[in-house]
């Protein structure tokens, strides 16, 4: 029987943010003046920094004095554990099957490691967080199990390396409609106790990249982040669930200037590569920050690897908290200033948090066993070309077809690049195409609300605001249109570079005569490619996946307007062959549903005035009865909405969908949309566990700091 999900309530939250002055170091209280004063407990003043500023100066406000007010804010006595009481409820959403991110954010020598990371003394948030996770679940009485894992990651010159992978390779970014943004082939490793994460802390830290600039002894090169999953498996009145928490713990690299830090050579180009990040997360921020006041603008998460990282933490299924560390003293006046600024905008950052229960990733995990596999061939196929070329470099005589071959090796590359282009450009267009049909579904609200009569004064201040958030909204969706127009644009460039590298190949492999060896290189090549194709399926499935989630929601919606009660709607959807999971139908009204914060904020009610054959209401209907004909027929035709998505996707980029070598949908057409898994292996590749010598817990901070040479 094919079964149904209901859709998880959101709740909107918005970022904690807390700020943390560190003491001045012994080096500083020597040359360096301490210019914050921390009001209370929420209140912060950055000091003038120049002393020598006169009574006139003060009194016709000519100071360099400024104030913020914050959730929290800790004085430089403040240990990490003071930190540490007011995220630790926010953490605890883990094990009730939340995503919780907790990220530092300020300059270089501020204190993020040490807030992060700390001491032996002064155990750092990462370390807190965890053994409360464990003490918790210790304490937990219900039948329910646990299962915990832990990944560490860092992005060093916007590569992703596995820090707990001994000689970890590249990493790539993926993007899964269940869990958000995931990095294929990342470590996580089962653990059952708090000590055991340590460990693995002292390990990823141990080979975390550090070096000593001017401006911090042990500057992080790197943005670390920590993640911790907890499962918890639930048995339930309408059979098992399963709630899947995650936190995300992130020490973010040393952000510098230039001229502050005398670097250069390698250290200047990391440095630059750091801030690039940084500058990008610095954007993110403040177009997250700006879209309350200004609806839906386009985040540019895609500019760093970072940010994309982030994107969860910074908007969506998260409850999010970001640290603001600061220096005291007056040298840092500009960074002080600069970091508070971004805290200040970061308050204003809304996310939308909802427990994530059950999985139907079962379709997303097919592919991405294929691309495993493929990439167990390609790391073959890679293998076996260094021995040919080995024996090719000893034979003197074949030197003029080495070039030849070495050329067509760029080539190789080089259309790998162009595949990646292509998706990033297809993803980012999907992104704003989607960001404008929010504004559009605004916009339509918006008509509908400011076509109605003005009767007093009150109704035409509502109209005037109405009126200018109109032109808002306007102004976004041309902005993102034009954006979408550019990268239309860049996707017909790609294409057409990408036929003309595929006419070189054919041309230089059918003029060359070792052939063996020709066919290793354009099997690897024709490999790679398919992974990548494989990858832009991954993603239009995952869109298909998204939108069917929409569908079920307007479904919801419908079924919550008709006023049935619960027991008439399972037994409705039994006649119809359906089963329907954690119903979290409301026994009275809709309307009630909505004021009990039941219902997601998109799922309103509209009023009976907007419920024209045009109106948002009619088109959430329209778009639910069609699912509920997929619903009821699906065993007839099960593919429709996939391919409608499949033919316009298709439509932007140009190709047909079937173009007849073979690259069409590889699941079998058969498969229920809406079905659970009956039996998953819930053993992941990646999920065996690696014992690992405890190197002993010492100052982690500054252990892992010392010792780090890794070579990138
Ligand atoms: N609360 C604190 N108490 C005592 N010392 C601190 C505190 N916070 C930071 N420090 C010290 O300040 C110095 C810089 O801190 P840390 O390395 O954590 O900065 P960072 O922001 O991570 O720097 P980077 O971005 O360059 O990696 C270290 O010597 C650290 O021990």
């Amino acid at each position: 029987m094919p079964t149904i999900r209901a859709p998880a309530s959101r709740q909107t939250a918005t970022l904690q943010v807390a700020v943390k002055c560190r003491p001045l170091t012994d080096n500083e209280s020597r040359r360096s003046r301490h210019i914050i004063q921390v009001i209370d407990d929420k209140n912060v003043a950055v000091l003038d920094p120049d002393v020598s500023k006169g009574y006139l100066d003060l009194i016709q406000n000519r100071t360099k004095e400024k104030r913020y007010s914050f959730d929290h804010v800790y004085a430089p006595g403040c240990s990490n554990t003071d930190v540490y009481k007011n995220i630790s409820p926010t953490v605890l959403g883990v094990v009730q099957g939340l995503n919780v991110t907790v990220f530092a954010y300020g300059s270089t020598g501020s204190g993020k490691t040490y807030t992060m990371v700390g001491s032996r003394n002064d155990p750092g948030l990462m370390v807190l967080s965890f053994r409360t996770i464990f003490d918790q679940i210790k304490k937990d009485d219900s039948s329910d199990t646990f299962e915990v894992s832990c990944s560490y990651l860092e992005v060093y010159n916007e590569v992703i390396y596995d820090l707990l992978e001994k000689s970890s390779g590249h990493l790539e970014l993926r993007e899964d409609p269940e869990h958000g943004i995931i990095v294929a082939g990342l470590r996580r490793i089962k653990v059952h106790s708090a000590d055991k994460i340590l460990e693995l802390l002292n390990i990823g830290n141990s080979r975390r990249k550090t070096e000593s600039t001017e401006a911090n002894a042990t500057s992080s090169r790197s943005h670390a982040v920590l993640e911790i999953t907890v499962r918890r498996k639930q048995k339930g009145k309408y059979g098992s669930q399963v709630l899947r928490g995650k936190l995300a713990l992130v020490d973010l690299a040393g952000s510098e200037r230039a001229t502050e830090t005398n670097n250069f050579g390698q250290k200047l180009r990391d440095g630059a590569n750091i801030n690039k990040s940084l500058l990008a997360l610095a954007n993110c921020i403040n177009a997250l920050g700006k879209q309350n006041k200004k609806g839906l603008a386009y985040v540019p998460y895609r500019n760093s690897k970072l940010t994309r990282i982030l994107k969860d933490g910074l908007s969506g299924n998260s409850r999010t908290v970001m640290i603001a560390t600061i220096s005291p003293a007056d040298d840092q006046y500009h960074h002080t200033t600069n970091t508070l600024k971004y805290a200040d905008r970061a308050k204003e950052i809304k996310t939308h948090v909802h427990k994530n229960i059950g999985t139907i990733d079962n379709h997303v995990e097919d592919y991405q066993r294929m691309i495993e596999n493929l990439q167990g061939e390609v790391s073959q196929l890679k293998k076996e070309l260094a021995d040919k070329e080995h024996q090719l470099s000893v034979k003197p005589t074949e030197k003029a077809a080495d070039n030849e071959l070495s050329w067509l090796n760029v080539l190789s590359q080089e259309t790998g690049e162009n595949v990646q282009e292509r998706i990033n450009l297809q993803k980012a267009l999907f992104e704003l195409e989607e960001t404008n049909k929010r504004n559009r579904m605004e916009l339509q609200h918006l008509d509908g609300a400011i076509a109605r009569p003005q009767v007093n004064e009150k109704d035409y201040a509502l109209f005037q605001a109405l009126t200018s958030r109109r032109q808002v909204i306007l102004d976004n969706i041309r902005d993102n249109d034009e954006a979408g127009a550019g990268y239309r644009k860049d996707i017909e460039l790609n294409e057409s570079r990408r036929r003309q590298l595929q006419d070189m190949i054919e041309e230089a492999t059918s003029n060359n005569g070792n052939r063996t060896y020709l066919q290793i290189l354009s099997q690897y090549r024709l490999l790679g490619m398919n992974n990548a194709e494989l990858q832009i399926e991954m993603a239009m499935r995952d869109q298909v996946i998204h939108n069917q989630r929409e569908s079920l929601r307007s479904l919801w919606n419908i079924l919550y307007r008709t006023g049935l009660n619960q027991k008439q709607i399972l037994k409705l959807a039994a006649k119809q062959g359906l089963t329907v999971e954690g119903c979290p139908l409301p026994s009275s009204s809709p309307e009630s549903a909505m004021q009990h914060g039941r219902l997601p904020p998109f799922m309103s009610f509209p009023s009976p005035q907007s419920q024209s054959s045009s109106s948002p209401s009619s088109c959430f209907f329209q778009q639910g009865f069609s699912t509920m004909s997929v619903l009821k027929n699906q065993h007839e035709t099960p593919t429709i909405c996939r391919q409608e998505h499949l033919s316009s996707y298709y439509m932007m980029s140009g190709c047909s969908p079937y173009s007849g070598d073979g690259k069409q949908w590889a699941s079998g057409g058969s498969t229920p949309y809406f079905s659970t898994p009956e039996t998953k292996s819930e053993q992941s590749p990646c999920s065996a566990e690696r014992r690992t010598p405890y190197s002993g817990i010492e100052d982690f901070s500054r252990q892992s700091k010392d010792s780090c040479s890794r070579e990138r």
